[in-house]
């Protein structure tokens, strides 16, 4: 700890603010530059508290917290950890989303590097200009795909910093060795282009040639400067998503959120809907609403799922419908991309229906399972939603889009429609459904289950790849925690207190599963989770 006098005093990840002791501030050269008042940290979380109270809407909330985050991160963190379930969704999903969208008029302070394509000639430099020199986790947007609200373009950078902030709160990822990129390419959105106010490059996103090129010189620059840091892609289009996660998954420490972290808390909370439904998933016909890379990514596991319960991989596939923004993803489609194909229905299969629109599919289909990761804000309708509830027992229904404005559905609606029939999660957090005079917490199943276990897993451990093993592992350590296993009318998740708990648990597995899959240096078992428990960074004053 070299700083002294003011560059100490204003340094967010080693500051104190006026916790530091009078002794301290003596041998610090702070004398005189704080009020004479010396608090301890519970005081400081008493009065920051108060203060996030006291602002008027969400977004305020989320301007008070951030600034915080740039002012004194331990106490962020110590914050955030003692009201986690109200701050969450303030400092992720929902509000980031707000949050992206007006990210240049909010705009405060810097914080992880702004890596632009009119920059590219010194991109190294870029890299090198990076706030802390050792880092363990980058989280990457370009901004094109931004929740469910579309093109953000350099507004994207709030959903870096959102997941970054969880990675610590939930994952114990030293705050210091945490660093939120955005590739500046331009953006699409003309409202933002044409914003005076707006921070970002003011140009069309570049051509696909150009993109490719410049995220390999950005992976190049990454794999020089910072070798054994875990590139967590984020929020990108699925055009691009699909291929960059197959270009680098066996190059580097990647993986794709989107793709991977939420096929991984799908399944977990399919797990204790499965069981509470009394029947396996191999014996469901699931339906999902969205043939983007989150959905394709989610089927992918649901398959391999279903696999492993012994169907064969044709006998699963026949069990997946997939319904796109066009109707139902059939083989004589030729629209599709080869992730999609995968999951084509043989077009003689709806001979003979009236359409292939949701609506058909559900009326056609035995159906168990209803997923949305679609965007589709209400897609899952009464009507829809009645005629499922008529076909089984205990219907599972995951409106998973987010933020709250995509979602498919509202859980009290669900509820309503299938009077409390439903095993519902949702994307975005929703107040707990009432029935009977109770009150039900609703499960959010979001990959903020996932990533900061894998994080805290893959740093640990010192893993070299994220491998597809490590993800079922962290869903199936997941879906073996699910409250609903011990209790049907629980929900289908933990509840956000024991989350960091958990991550522990999860990461835990995923590492044993890291040395198993010989991407970790050997370790035993035991060892790995005292490691695990040994590295969680804790939001304490040193
Ligand atoms: N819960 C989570 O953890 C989680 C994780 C990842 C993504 N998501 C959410 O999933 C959504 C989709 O993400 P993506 O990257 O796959 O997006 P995407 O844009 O690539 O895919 C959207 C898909 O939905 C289809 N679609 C759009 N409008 C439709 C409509 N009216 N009817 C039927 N289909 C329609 C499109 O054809 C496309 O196949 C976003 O809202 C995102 O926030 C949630
Ligand atoms: O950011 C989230 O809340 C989940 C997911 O990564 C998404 O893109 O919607
Ligand atoms: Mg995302």
């Amino acid at each position: 700890m070299a700083h002294k006098g003011r560059a100490r005093l204003f340094d967010a990840l080693t500051t104190k603010g006026t916790a530091f002791t009078h002794e301290e501030r003596r041998e610090l050269g702070l004398l005189g530059l704080l009020p004479i008042a010396e608090k301890t940290i519970d005081e400081q979380v008493e009065h920051t508290y108060h203060e996030f109270s006291t602002r008027r809407d969400d977004l305020d909330k989320h301007i008070y917290l951030r600034a915080l985050q740039d002012r004194n991160e331990t106490l962020f963190y110590r914050l955030l950890s003692e009201h986690i379930e109200e701050m969450m969704p303030i400092v992720y999903t929902p509000t980031v989303g707000e949050a992206c969208q007006r990210f240049s008029e909010i705009y405060r302070r810097p914080r992880g590097l702004f890596v632009a394509y009119p920059d590219r000639a010194e991109l190294r430099e870029v890299l090198r200009n990076r706030p802390e020199r050792e880092v363990d986790v980058i989280v990457v947007t370009d901004g094109q795909r931004i929740l469910g609200l579309g093109d953000q373009g350099i507004g994207g950078m709030g959903i870096p910093i959102g997941k970054l902030s969880l990675y610590t709160l939930i994952g114990g990822i030293d705050p210091a060795r945490t660093l939120p990129i955005v590739l500046d390419v331009g953006t699409d959105n003309v409202e933002r282009r044409e914003d005076p106010q707006y921070l970002g490059w003011r140009h069309r996103r570049i051509g696909d040639d150009e993109y490719y090129a410049f995220v390999e010189e950005f992976v190049a620059a990454v794999r020089e400067e910072l070798p054994d840091v875990l590139l967590q892609w984020e929020d990108f289009a699925t055009t691009h998503a699909l291929p960059i996660l197959d270009r680098y998954r066996d190059r580097l420490l990647t993986f794709n959120d989107d793709i991977q972290g939420t096929a991984a808390v799908a399944l977990g909370a399919l797990h204790g809907a499965a069981q509470t439904a009394g029947r396996p998933l191999s014996e469901q016909q699931v339906v999902m609403l969205g043939a983007g890379s989150a959905g394709i990514g989610v089927l992918e596991m649901i398959r391999q799922e279903m696999v492993s319960q012994g169907l064969s991989d044709a006998e699963a596939a026949s069990r997946i419908w997939v319904v796109d923004i066009k109707g139902l993803l059939t083989d004589d489609r030729t629209d599709l991309s080869d992730g999609q194909r995968r999951f084509a229905q043989p077009a003689a299969r709806v001979e003979g229906w009236a359409g292939v629109q949701l609506a058909d599919v559900v009326h056609q289909v035995d159906v168990g399972v209803l997923l949305g990761l679609s965007t589709a804000a209400g897609a899952f309708t009464e009507e829809i939603v009645r005629e499922l509830a008529g076909k089984t027992d205990r219907p599972i229904i995951f409106p998973l889009s987010n933020p709250t404005s995509r979602a498919e559905a509202h859980p009290h609606e669900l509820d309503e429609w299938t009077d409390g029939r439903a095993l519902v999660a949702t994307g975005s957090p929703f107040a707990p459904v009432e029935r009977n005079g109770k009150k039900r917490r609703v499960a959010q199943c979001n990959n903020v289950y996932i990533f900061p276990a894998i994080g805290l897993a893959v740093t640990a451990a010192r893993a070299t790849r994220v491998t597809n093993e490590m993800m079922r592992v962290a869903a199936k350590t997941l879906g073996e925690a699910s409250p609903a296993l011990s209790d049907p009318d629980e929900p289908l998740l933990p509840a956000w207190e024991d989350v960091p708990e958990i991550a522990t648990r999860i990461a835990t597995a995923v590492a044993v599963q890291a040395v198993k899959d010989g991407v970790a240096p050997e370790r035993s078992d035991d060892e790995l989770a005292q490691l695990i428990r040994e590295s969680r960074w804790k939001p304490e004053y040193r």
